[in-house]
């Protein structure tokens, strides 16, 4: 093991940077430390793999640090569907990242339902979920396909379960948060964890099978009022707004458990320093500059506001259609803030502001593949829904968030400049959504 180490190391300063979940594609890595490797396997049948718990330890050229999780796989042969997983060869055998092999996938679950202990890591079924050696028989593992900010694998439609990549101090707040939601009827039920010395290391939850996510349902509705001539968003095919409303009671609603559970407070609004970002947000995003000022200001806020825990990156791509109701998945906050950040008390209005910056981008991405005249559509599209959700976040929390417009607006703007920054790291063809929506914030559209 001692000689797989070093080879492992330099495999992963060239393979770790171009992984979405490391965060800022591409940049160039300093040095990587392997600091541990935990082994999964007890006893391993001939010709099974070898599956390693690896914890990096990574320190990029611009002189950024973290500390990332890497599941690896080594095999003798290696099926073809783990191909583009390969990291490195070593004595006979290949070593790849393992979240793709289902064997040792298999073998976490498994490990959890057992309440199972590997070295220091710990493999824990939530007391009272049910969740046990039992549950997991025969079931064939698969990762996501979606663009991810961690890594995870859904096993028969059953259970999901997140690898948290980049390595936290502390409890994740993403299982945080959902151990103190147990009985909300909004979330995926939590299963169990994988828990190291310190850092959090997984998340098991049910699956919600067949559910539509929110940003492809929001992108449907928006298309169908785009492919019809003279109908208002209200009258088309698949209007949304039903959906926004009962989105609206159900973000409430987990707020509310959240305030109860892990408790609140008032503070003045100065204190949230909404502006602190902004500085380095214009040094990734030039185009922000001319609009300084004018989101200073309108980030400088003062009088008393209610804080409580929060969502932290709520958006259409975060909630899930059942048949039943609306789930809030993913409380992890922003992914590349700071963890004291995401685990501070906020206003709830931020998550309501990320919703309604949510609704903006369906219309506009959709305006993007059909150009032209249906911009004001758009504009009506976005509207409709941004009221329809407030209205049903007023019906369950008891006071509007519209009506707050001051503070609703600059949450609205702190996160456009975030989301231009977002979008210039990841996806620059993007960009355009959030800074129309700096300029029309800043009253300059
Ligand atoms: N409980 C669940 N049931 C069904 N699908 C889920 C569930 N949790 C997550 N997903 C799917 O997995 C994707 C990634 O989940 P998410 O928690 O946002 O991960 P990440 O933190 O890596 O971004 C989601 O967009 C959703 O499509
Ligand atoms: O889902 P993540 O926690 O990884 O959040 C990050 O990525 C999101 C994109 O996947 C990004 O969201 C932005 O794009 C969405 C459409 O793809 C849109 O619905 C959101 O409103 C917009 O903010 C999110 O900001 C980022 O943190």
């Amino acid at each position: 093991m001692s000689e797989l180490r070093p080879r492992l190391e330099r495999a992963l300063a060239a393979w770790l940077p171009w992984q979405r979940w490391s965060g800022g594609q591409g940049r160039l890595v300093d040095t990587v430390d392997v600091v541990e490797m935990t082994e999964l396997v007890d006893r391993r049948p001939s010709g099974g793999p070898l599956g390693l718990l690896t914890v990096a330890e990574v320190r990029f050229a611009d002189g950024g640090t973290g500390r990332y999780q890497v599941p690896i796989g080594v095999r003798r042969t290696l099926p073809d569907r783990l191909a583009p997983a390969v990291l490195a060869g070593f004595d006979g055998c290949v070593v790849y990242d393992a979240t793709g092999d289902t064997e040792l996938c298999e073998l976490m679950l498994q490990l959890i339902g057992q309440n199972g202990r590997r070295a220091e890591i710990r493999f824990v079924p939530e007391p009272s979920s049910g969740f046990s050696g039992a549950s997991r028989r025969g079931l064939t593992g698969r990762p996501v396909s979606a663009e991810q900010s961690n890594t995870s694998i859904v096993f028969g439609d059953r259970y999901i379960l997140k690898l948290y990549r980049r390595l936290e101090d502390g409890v994740n707040p993403d299982l945080e948060a959902h151990r103190a939601l147990r009985r909300s009827p909004h979330i995926a039920q939590l299963l169990g964890s994988i828990e190291g010395p310190g850092t959090t290391f997984g998340m098991l939850q049910s699956f919600a099978a067949g559910a539509a996510e929110g940003w492809q349902m929001a992108l449907t509705s928006v298309r169908d009022l785009f492919a019809t001539a003279d109908v208002s968003p209200a009258t088309a095919g698949a209007d949304f707004a039903a959906e926004a409303h009962r989105l609206g009671g159900a973000v409430a609603a987990v707020h509310a458990d959240l305030a109860r559970e892990l408790g609140s407070a008032s503070v003045n609004a100065s204190t949230l320093d909404l502006a602190v970002r902004l500085d380095s947000s214009i040094a990734s995003v030039p185009a922000l500059r001319p609009y300084a000022s004018r989101i200073r200001t309108a980030l400088q806020l003062a009088g008393p506001v209610a804080v409580q825990r929060i969502h932290g990156d709520l958006h259409l791509g975060q909630v899930l259609r059942t048949p039943k109701t609306w789930l809030v998945i993913d409380f992890e906050g922003e992914p590349a803030a700071p963890i004291a950040d995401r685990v501070a008390l906020q206003s709830p209005l931020r998550d309501v502001a990320g919703m309604l910056r949510s609704f903006d981008y369906a219309a506009q991405h959709q305006l993007r593949l059909f150009p032209g005249h249906l911009r004001d559509k758009a504009e009506e599209w976005t509207e409709h829904n941004r009221t329809a959700f407030c209205a049903g976040y007023a019906e369950v929390a008891g006071y509007d968030p519209a009506a707050q417009n001051r503070l609703l607006t600059a949450f609205e703007l702190e996160k456009a400049v975030y989301e231009a920054v977002y979008e210039t790291r990841n996806r620059p063809d993007w960009v355009d959504i959030p800074l129309r929506a700096v300029r029309r914030l800043v009253g300059d559209a």
